[in-house]
Parts: C-alpha cells; structure tokens; sequence
C-alpha cells in the first residue's frame, strides 16, 4: 500500500480561509471499514466552532465580496473548484475508497467527475438563468433571484464529495455563504474543500468545514444556529425529522432527500440482457449503501427461475475485496456501527423464513481484511412485500426478491411502502412503461435504467424520502429568495 494510504492525518476544521484545530482539543478517530485501521484524527467542532464558522460565513455574506461580484466572475472560480478536484482526481478517489471503503475505480470513474460535474454545471445553470417580467398597464414587475444567506450542507457517508458538491454547486452560484458538514465516519475528501475553494480564488468564509458528529454535536449546533439561514441535507428520515424540529425556533428554510427503498418492477417482457446487469449494479453498487437503490426487486412469476438462476450467477461473480484494488466491485459496508446494523437483517430475514438465495455471510478475503466490515451479495426470496426486509431501508449488500403475478400487484406492492424516492421498471412494452411510471408514487422512475442523471431534473422524494427538490432551477430556488420590483412607468 502506498504512504497516501497508510498515512493516519490530522483532519482541523476549516473556517475563515484557515485550518483550525478544535477550541476544546476534542478529537475523534476514523477508520478505514476495509481493515478497521484508523486512518484519520478528526477536530470535533465545538459549539463555538460553529459560531465562529457562522460569522465568519456571515460577515463574508454581508461585507465580502462573494455576493455581489459580477455573475461570471462568481462563476468562474466555482468553475476553478470543479478543474482542481479534476487535477486531484486520483488523490480523492484514493482517500474516498479508504474512508468509505468503495472501490477506488468506482471513485475515480464515476463519483469524483461528478462532484467536478455539480460544481461546473451549476456555475454554467447559474449564468443561462433569466428572469420574470410581469407588464401592467403602468407599471412593470420584474423579479430577482437573491442569495438567501448562510447555508448549513450536512451531508452522508455514503457519497461524501459527490453529494456534498451537490448542495455546494447551486449554493455557490446563488452567491451564498456556506458551512458544511460532512459525516463524521468520512470527513477526508470534504475536509480539503476549503482549501481549495481558496485555491480557486474564492473570498475566506465563503466556504467553511466543519467536523463532528450529529445530535448533541456539530450537526445540532448548525440546526439551531441563529446565524445560519438554511440547511440543504442528505440522510437518514429520523435524522431529517431531527433537523426540521432543530431549525423551528430560527425558522429555516430546508431541504431533504432522505431514505429509500426502491422497487425494481421485471415484467415478464422485460430484456433480461440488460435488466440483470443494471439491477446488480442497482442491489450491490457501493455495498448497497445508496438511497436509490434498487433493493426491492419484484419479478413476474413466469420469468422468476429465469430470473433468480441468472440474477445468483451475476451476484456470484461480484469480486469483493480491497477497495483499492482496480478490480474490486465491491467492498466492505462502512462501519462498525452500520455492519451490525445491516447484518442484523440476516437474523431477521431468517425470522421470517425468508429463503437465502445467495450470500449471507462473510466472503472468504487475505487475512489483512479478516477484520473489515464485510458481508457477501445477498439475495433472499420473500413472498411477503410486508416483511421487514422489504420495507424498511437496510442500506447495504441486502436486496429482496418478491414475486407477483398481476401489473396490479406489481403496483400495490411497489407503493406500500413509506419511501418514495425512486423506482425501476423494465418493460418492452412502452404504454406499461408509462403507465406504470405515472403510478409508482417516487420523485424519479427509471424505465430500463437506473441512476441516469441530468443535473436539471428535479431530484427529491415522495412520502418519507424528502422535503423539496434538488437538481437545476428547483437547486436554485431553494437557494434563493425571489424579490419582486414593481416600477412606476407614469
Ligand atoms: N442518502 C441516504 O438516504 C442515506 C441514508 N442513510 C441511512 O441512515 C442510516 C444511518 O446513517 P447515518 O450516517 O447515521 O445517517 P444520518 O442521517 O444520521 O447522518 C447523516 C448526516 O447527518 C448528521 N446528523 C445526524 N444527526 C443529526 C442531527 N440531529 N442534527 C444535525 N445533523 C445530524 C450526521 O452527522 C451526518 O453528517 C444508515 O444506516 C442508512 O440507513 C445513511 C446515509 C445516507
Ligand atoms: O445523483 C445524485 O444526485 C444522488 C445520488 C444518491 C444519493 O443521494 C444517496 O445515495 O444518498
């Protein structure tokens, strides 16, 4: 392993344009899941920390330039931001797969160009962005779109840069100030925005990072800071309802995308050619730790041994492993606390005579990760959509097959659950296809895809799984206040 690797660094707070350490010297350690070594000892911002991160974010909004330099100025640092993660590229994907555990190809092919991506296309949205002209007989109305102010970004481990890039983008090139939270199992990649967002020429304070962990800590003093205006977060539901109540005594605005548990809809049509590969990458794609996730898996009845028999031999050949290896397809899940949490699901899926179709314990690894937080590509049979396994959000290598017989069925099933993020269908007949994606009720429907993104549409949950959207002008909305100005023509 290289000394980028097996390096343990010192992780400081970034506010004002500076690394700082912790004002109570408190420090957490992080570990990497794949060998539970630690790698990191991270500054826990104290709730002066975060005091100190909001003035400085404010006096940047109100007295720094950041705001009211011309748009394309603005713009063209953020652009810089997104060519320096490009130039790190090799870095981040390693210190992603170190702290997450998910291959570092996955990081360096797909995850790290798009947090580049979030942050170069909202900078170019920003700009092609015009206005509302409303004429009245004697007087004309035009509106403003306006920074709102201080933004708080707390975000998960399971994409740490790319979801965190996401929230910073539009708040950004709305001309926001921002303070940002990463997850406290994986502040590597996040910890190095600050610097270089002023590598990139972006004014100090603009861009703060902060570190620590959520109720009772750093999250919360965000939550309930008076000088931050809103929080735009990702994570778990209970944790979003956590935050609403926090943020009710200074009224923020918010904006959630929260859990999931995606029906992935096989009608017996279906191109099983393409289904079972995407719907592999859609059960087991970074461990199965990603809210899209295609872990409810409802096949028709007449192609289930079809389908079983491929989908186990595709699941098979799934190489676990080090997540730095080039060849790993999938690593461990990430932490301690989140293996127990998913492997608890292998009692309860036996509990309720579930049939394990493949997988179900640790996959035979180099004595080096004999300790990571590992667990095979699992696949159970359920015929019960009501089972503990199939409705609640298990995040990891866990999916669930449920056999149905009818498109009504399909549907009923696909619904009856408190999520609503997204779903997959794969059909070849287009009416179905679209009648059923006029049903499922999930903020985006897949129709022989999964996890096909343009940054303009709009991205959020039904139910359970969100509050507003993110994803193009919907982004920029929620960073902006809109002001009308009524001029007097006479
Ligand atoms: N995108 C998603 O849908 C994700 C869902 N999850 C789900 O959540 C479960 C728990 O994972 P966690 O990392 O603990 O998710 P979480 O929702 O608790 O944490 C996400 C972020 O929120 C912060 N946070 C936690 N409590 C907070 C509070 N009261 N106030 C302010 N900030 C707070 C955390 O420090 C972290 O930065 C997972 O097992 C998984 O089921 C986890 C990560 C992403
Ligand atoms: O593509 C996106 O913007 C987001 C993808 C995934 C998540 O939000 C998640 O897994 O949390």
């Amino acid at each position: 392993m290289t000394e980028t690797i097996t390096k343990v660094r010192e992780v400081k707070l970034f506010i004002n344009g500076k690394y700082v350490e912790s004002s109570a010297n408190q420090l957490f350690e992080v570990k990497n899941p794949a060998t539970q070594e630690v790698i990191a000892h991270v500054h826990e911002a104290t709730a002066d920390d975060v005091d100190q991160a909001a003035r400085a974010a404010r006096e940047a909004f109100e007295n720094g330039p950041w705001r009211t330099m011309p748009l394309s100025e603005r713009c063209n640092k953020i652009r810089r931001m997104a060519e320096i993660i490009i130039e790190r590229k090799e870095e981040l994907a390693r210190l992603e797969a170190l702290d997450v555990g998910k291959p570092y190809t996955v990081a360096l092919e797909r995850e790290i160009p798009r947090a580049a991506h979030n942050l170069s296309f909202f900078a170019d949205f920003m700009e092609q962005q015009g206005g509302e002209v409303y004429p009245m007989e004697d007087y004309i109305n035009y509106t403003r779109y306006e920074p709102v102010g201080v933004a708080g970004l707390i975000t998960p481990w399971n994409l740490p840069l790319m979801l965190t890039t996401w929230k910073l983008g539009p708040c950004l090139a709305a001309g926001n100030t921002a303070i940002i939270k990463p997850a406290e199992v994986t502040p590597l990649t996040v910890s190095l925005l600050g610097e270089i967002a002023k590598e990139a020429g972006i004014p100090d304070g603009v861009v703060n990072v902060v570190h620590g962990f959520g109720g009772g800590s750093t999250g919360e003093y965000m939550t309930t800071h008076p000088e931050i205006d809103l929080i735009s977060f990702t994570g778990e539901t209970s944790t979003g309802k956590a935050i609403m109540k926090n943020g009710a005594d200074t009224l923020k605005k918010v904006s959630f995308e929260l859990g999931g548990k995606a029906a992935n809809i096989i009608f017996e049509d279906a191109d099983l050619n393409k289904a079972i590969p995407v719907s592999i990458q859609a059960a087991f794609m970074n461990s199965g730790q990603v809210c899209l996730a295609g872990s409810r898996i409802l096949v028709q009845r007449t192609i289930l041994d079809k389908f079983l028999e491929q989908f186990k031999a595709a699941a098979a050949a799934l190489v676990v492993g080090d997540p730095q290896n080039p060849t790993t397809n999938m690593g461990p899940v990430v932490s301690k606390e989140h293996y127990e949490k998913v492997t608890s699901y292998l009692d309860i899926a036996r509990e309720e005579n579930s049939t394990l179709i493949y997988g179900g314990k640790r996959p035979e690894l180099p004595d080096y990760l004999n300790t990571g937080y590992y667990l095979e590509p699992t696949i159970y049979l359920q015929e019960n959509p009501n089972a503990r396994i199939c409705q609640e959000e298990i995040f990891g290598p866990i999916v669930t097959i449920i056999p149905f017989d009818t498109e009504e069925e399909a549907l009923s099933i696909a619904n009856a659950t408190d999520y609503g993020l997204n779903g997959i269908v794969w059909t070849e007949n287009l009416t179905r296809a679209h009648r059923i994606s006029h049903k499922v009720r999930a903020g985006t429907i897949w129709v022989n895809c999964w996890f096909v993104r343009d940054l303009r549409a709009p991205f959020g949950g039904f139910k359970k799984s969100g509050v507003g959207r993110e994803g193009g002008h919907h982004s920029l909305e929620f960073f902006t206040e809109a002001k009308n100005i009524c001029i007097n023509l006479n």
